[in-house]
């Protein structure tokens, strides 16, 4: 089992570029099922084992998919299977996004159910209520979820009773093959939603709205492979731009989104961190004395529960009392218990953690228990007194490419290590990495 070791103390310089968007990639390559005709070629995909899985869920129905030099080509025209098989839902919950394409185009849809995770319960109710409202059964049993809609599925309206991302996503995938207009109301508003709205218009489908809280999606007959560029992942920047405000230090994030941001720009503002435009990018300078701040959790526009942990570093490094409040997802504080490893002093109450800085944080071997737990634990570790290992990459390598080599070319001293101490970096040959090269990572 690999594990990052990182001494704290330096401060980052330099510049690093951030990757196409996993939240984005995963739904656009699942959306190309939709295509009966031509196939897509999809640019800017990280190469991350979340995009191996996918990758191979869909080869496992069927379609033919290639992924090299960033880019993932599906030829979805041949007659596909439609059942997603537990192991790979087991691995990730995004899976459940073939459920809408599937059900659209050939009427039945059959999946594993995802159970919670980490982070929370996860039901996917209002899927399942979305695809009922246009015409399908759904049926739960033996672990998986089947929907069968007997004739075409049919457009109807669509209440969400808290806007899901995922929800926002199957529904509209489903809705753009189904005869008439779709209204989904208190849909997600996440930049992935609008990315993935573009990349159905440019397949022939008719969806409007996308990026405010009602979208209007009139069905069409036949959809049409296309060509497509992800959008730039906003946290895997803001998780940079933490990484340079926590070190004091000096940095330019390329291609990251301000728009996509704002919430989080404008708390680090309140901390301190002076952040400013620079070509396609955002420089970042972390101050003297980081102050603290509290946040709240909530759907986009709002402060993004993907950057919750990584902000919870930063706040130990701040002068003063933060409060976190996660509202999104139930259970997110994992990484609390891993953070007092580290001498942090903090303490839960309900759905809030309040927490005292600045912390005297003291390296220490700490355990990620979700994606961007280990982020924040390698963030803390950028600060913290000595060496802080960090184990359970497995999690990492889910959304962010080559993380430590990236920290050290800004500066930091870091390194990833096998079981003997060597050092590896599993990302050396990205470029010429193929799927099985990907998919021992996500078993590492
Ligand atoms: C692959 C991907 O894009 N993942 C993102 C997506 O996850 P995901 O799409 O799973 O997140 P949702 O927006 O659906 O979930 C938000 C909340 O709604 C609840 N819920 C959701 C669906 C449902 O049918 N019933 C229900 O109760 C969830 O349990 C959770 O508490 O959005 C989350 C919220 O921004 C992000 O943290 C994840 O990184
Ligand atoms: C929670 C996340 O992803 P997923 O929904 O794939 O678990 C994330 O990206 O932080």
């Amino acid at each position: 089992m690999d594990k990052i070791i990182v001494k704290g103390g330096n401060r980052l310089e330099g510049s690093v570029r951030a990757e196409g968007a996993k939240n984005a990639v995963l739904p656009v390559i699942t959306a190309s099922m939709l295509a009966s005709e031509k196939k897509s070629v999809i640019t800017d995909v990280p190469v991350l084992a979340d995009v191996y899985t996918i990758n191979e869920v869909l080869r496992n129905m069927n379609a033919d998919v290639h992924f090299a030099d960033n880019t993932v080509s599906v030829d979805a025209t041949n007659q596909l299977t439609t059942e997603a098989p537990f192991e790979y839902v087991r691995k990730m919950r995004a899976s459940v996004l073939v459920l809408g394409p599937l059900l659209a185009r050939y009427g039945h849809a059959k999946v594993a159910m995802p159970g919670g995770c980490a982070i929370g319960s996860r039901p996917i109710d209002l899927h399942l209520k979305g695809f009922e409202a246009m015409g399908a059964h759904v049926h739960v049993g033996n672990g998986y979820v089947e929907v069968n809609a007997p004739g075409r599925l049919h457009g109807a309206k669509v209440y969400l009773d808290m806007p899901s991302v995922g929800a926002t996503e199957n529904i509209m995938m489903a809705a753009s093959l189904a005869e008439g207009k779709t209204i989904i109301e208190n849909a997600a508003k996440e930049p992935e939603i609008v990315d993935l709205a573009n990349f159905l218009n440019k397949m022939g489908a008719k969806v409007v709205g996308a990026g405010t809280e009602t979208i209007r999606i009139e069905g069409v007959e036949k959809m049409y492979g296309t060509e497509h560029s992800i959008i730039p992942d906003r946290v895997e920047a803001g998780t940079f731009i933490i990484a340079g405000a926590i070190t004091g230090g000096n940095i330019l994030v390329e291609n990251a989104e301000s728009e996509h941001l704002r919430s989080v720009i404008s708390k680090l503002e309140e901390m301190g961190v002076t952040i400013l435009e620079e070509g396609d990018g955002l420089r970042v300078i972390g101050p003297d004395k980081l102050l603290a701040t509290d946040i709240k959790t909530l759907p986009h526009p709002g402060f993004p529960t993907d950057m919750q942990s990584q902000m919870m570093a930063l706040m130990l490094n701040a002068y003063g009392t933060s409060v976190i409040t996660e509202t999104v997802f139930e259970n997110r504080f994992m990484h609390v218990e891993e953070f007092r490893r580290m001498n942090a002093k903090m303490k839960i109450e309900g759905r809030s953690v309040i927490i005292e800085g600045p912390a005297d944080l003291q390296g220490a071997e700490v355990a990620a228990t979700d994606l961007r737990a280990a982020a924040a634990l390698i963030l803390a570790g950028l600060t913290a007194d000595g060496y802080t290992r960090v184990t359970e990459l497995k999690h990492l390598d889910r959304g962010y490419v080559n993380f430590a080599e990236k920290l050290a070319g800004l500066g930091a001293d870091i390194e990833r290590v096998n079981e003997d101490g060597d050092q590896v970096n599993p990302f050396a040959d990205v470029v010429n990495m193929n799927d099985s090269a990907i998919a021992e990572l996500s078993q590492s």
